[in-house]
């Protein structure tokens, strides 16, 4: 039945403009257009076919990796790809790759805290990937605690030069991405000396290996950290380890926005905060969130689709048996993740517009926003990356035993999403930071100080008045509560930017009113789902709670119709989606047979081990056989 639309049926039952609602997910109609074109280009360009993936070994996979970088850079380069289509190419290639981390991570960072002059030298290198860098932060023995990092940077001022050091075995850098195999450049984080005096952390341009023959330049010692979680998925990635052994680079390669050291041996400190050091990871956070909202949506849209061409019991006269999705307890697990993809979508455009913002302010001198910025930044990464690896296991379950067969694309999906918990900011130890700012914004309340932006509410919670003088006592003792509170804090975050995105013009018939049977979805299960606490605190009564749980019902029943439209609004190919549960067509059956019969497995139908295993046992020969 190749050709057949197996859910024409329901997406006949959508009630709204569905083209309409796809530019609302891209954002505006110039970035459906490049996001709609650039995706179908590399899902019809064989070059980068993914769906053998996971059957390589770890070295057929990394080098499969570097040939689709190389690809991919040509493809630009030949079709003249703007910066903005480069990086949708990057991104619908979606293999986690040294190139994420030299366009996320390495140019944020020289741009953010390098002087114009640093910038001039080595931008136009890193744009044209003539060098290719990597992140150089954590350490063996450090990652959340960076002020722990032990890498010394000693400056010489003989030589005009710093000594980079790794003075011990945890001080050696642990997890850069592209730093075990490719990349020739790092922006490694250590300990600044001067005179004789630490000046705590700061970041320096390194170069790793030789631009001509890639060899680890002296004093390096360098390689791959070895198999991470799932078997191909994050794999494809070469994190790495590096050790210096007194290595020398010149003084101007020390990044000195934040602070300098002059060829006398003079710290200075601009007026720019110290915080700034910090600027890369704001920039990651920020597009981490942007992201959830993607590989939530994905594993959504697989497990909507698939629910909707699965069926199990309630067959009525011979009749067709009940599709899943129609089950109130399916859709109770499903409609949520579904709301909370285009609730992510939102908050992300909104937290990229704040990120702009306070870009600019920074430019302008302006810190007034930055602590606000970091709270935002650090608290919906851990929110939404938290919730996103939690359902794409929930859509894994949603999907019963085909879920965990690889060509559902949920195994692979998860194990590369779920580092996102960790990296960039440990979750809860992100949260902390959230709950530090709230906690000192509470000891100002009363004060002339008067809370702005997203903390403006909390002049009105006049409880929190009567907490005032404690908080700075017992932060560590309660810190569990108060990491719950961060939690809360950034949901209402997420709620309320869900609500004013409501507030504007939203075009195309009847999307406006999905998107607001979505909000109330995910505001409305947040309450279910913490019932507990919104009932001890006196927020809502006990009727509240049930017509709560009313509405939510009734929510379902509405989104229900236009489940299948509302995922085909994120207009993935089924290139993107890598998943045969989740193919646009639904014709899954025959699609995940024939995929069996290619397993490495099934090439010949008796196995590889047969006569030494599997014969001598059942021919009770095992004690005589040569194991
Ligand atoms: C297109 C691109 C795609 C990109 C995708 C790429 C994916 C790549 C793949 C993945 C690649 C993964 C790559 C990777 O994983 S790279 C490695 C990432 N590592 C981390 O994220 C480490 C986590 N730890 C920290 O961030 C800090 O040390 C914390 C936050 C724990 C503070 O620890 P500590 O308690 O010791 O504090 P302090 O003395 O150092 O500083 C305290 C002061 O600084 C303020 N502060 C703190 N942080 C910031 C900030 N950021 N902006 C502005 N301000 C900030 C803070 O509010 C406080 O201010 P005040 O209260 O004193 O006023
Ligand atoms: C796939 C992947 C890619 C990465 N890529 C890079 C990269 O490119 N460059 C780079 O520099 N790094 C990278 N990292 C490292 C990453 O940034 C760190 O692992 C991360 O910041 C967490 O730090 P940690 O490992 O020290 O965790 P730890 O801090 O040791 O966390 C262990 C536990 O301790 C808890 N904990 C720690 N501190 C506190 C506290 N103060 N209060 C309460 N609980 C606490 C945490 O919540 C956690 O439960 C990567 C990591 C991964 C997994």
């Amino acid at each position: 039945m190749e050709g057949v639309d197996h859910l024409a049926h329901e997406r006949n039952k959508s009630e709204f403009d569905v083209d309409a609602m796809k530019i609302v997910w891209a954002g505006s109609p110039h970035a459906f257009v490049v996001s709609d074109r650039i995706s179908k280009l590399v899902a019809s360009d064989p070059g980068f076919r993914k769906d053998n993936r996971s059957t390589l070994s770890r070295k057929e996979l990394f080098k499969n990796t570097l040939r689709k970088a190389a690809y991919a850079w040509k493809t630009i380069i030949d079709l003249h790809l703007s910066e903005e289509e480069a990086a949708k190419l990057r991104f619908y290639v979606d293999e986690p790759a040294f190139t994420d981390v030299h366009w996320g991570m390495f140019i944020p960072a020289i741009k953010g805290q390098g002087t114009e002059e640093q910038q001039q030298k080595w931008l136009p290198l890193a744009y044209k990937m003539q060098i290719i860098g990597c992140y150089a932060q954590t350490e063996l023995g450090h990652g959340s605690n960076v002020q722990g990092l032990e890498t010394t940077a000693t400056f010489d001022p003989q030589t005009d030069e710093f000594i980079i050091h790794s003075p011990t075995l945890t001080s050696s850098k642990w997890w850069p991405g592209g730093l075990g195999k490719v990349a020739t450049h790092a922006i490694a984080y250590a300990l600044l000396i001067v005179g004789g005096r630490e000046q705590g952390v700061h970041g320096f341009i390194v170069q790793l290996r030789s631009l001509e023959d890639h060899s680890p330049l002296p004093g390096m010692t360098v390689g791959d950290i070895g198999m991470k979680f799932g078997n191909g998925a994050y794999n494809a990635m070469d994190n790495g380890v590096l050790r210096f052994d007194h290595v020398r680079i010149p003084r101007n390669q020390m990044l000195m926005r934040v602070s300098q050291v002059t060829c006398e041996g003079k710290y200075k400190q601009s007026d720019v905060p110290r915080q700034l050091v910090y600027g890369a990871m704001l920039y990651v956070r920020q597009t981490i969130v942007a992201d959830a909202s993607c590989a939530l949506s994905r594993a959504v849209c697989i497990a909507t689709r698939y629910s909707a061409v699965r069926r199990q019991f309630g067959s009525q006269n011979g009749g067709p048996e009940t599709q899943v999705i129609d089950y109130k307890t399916q859709q109770s697990r499903l409609f949520p993740l579904l709301a909370s993809a285009y609730a992510f979508r939102f908050v992300g455009e909104w937290l990229k517009w704040l990120y702009a913002d306070v870009t600019q302010r920074l430019q302008a001198n302006d810190f007034s926003t930055l602590p606000e910025a970091h709270a935002c930044t650090a608290g919906l990464k851990s929110l939404t990356t938290t919730a996103t690896a939690d359902g794409i296991e929930e859509c894994r379950k949603l999907c019963g035993g085909h879920g965990y067969l690889c060509s559902s694309g949920l195994p692979e999906l998860f194990a590369v999403y779920v580092p996102a918990c960790t990296y960039e900011g440990e979750n809860t130890v992100l949260l902390l930071q959230v709950a530090r700012f709230l906690m000192k914004t509470v000891s100002q309340l009363g004060s002339s100080k008067k809370p702005v932006g997203t903390i403006a509410y909390m002049t009105r919670v006049e409880h929190l008045m009567q907490c005032r003088c404690g908080v700075q006592r017992g932060f560590a003792e309660l810190s569990a509560d108060l990491v719950e509170a961060a939690v809360a804090h950034c949901q209402l975050l997420v709620v309320s930017k869900f609500i004013e995105k409501l507030q504007q013009e939203i075009p195309g018939k009847g999307v406006k009113q999905q998107l607001e049977v979505l909000c109330n979805i995910y505001a409305l299960f947040l309450l279910h789902k913490h019932q507990g606490d919104f009932l001890s605190t006196g927020c809502i009564t006990p009727k509240h709670a049930a017509l709560a749980n009313d509405e939510l019902r009734s929510l379902y029943s509405q989104v229900r119709p236009n489940a299948i439209a509302l995922v085909d609004a994120f207009n993935y190919t089924d290139h993107y989606l890598g998943s045969i549960l989740g193919c646009y067509d639904g014709n899954v059956y025959p699609k995940l047979y024939e995929a069996a019969w290619k397993d490495p497995l099934n090439e010949s139908v008796v196995p590889d081990g047969y006569h030494q295993y599997i014969r001598p046992l059942l021919k009770q020969e095992i004690r005589t056989a040569r194991l």
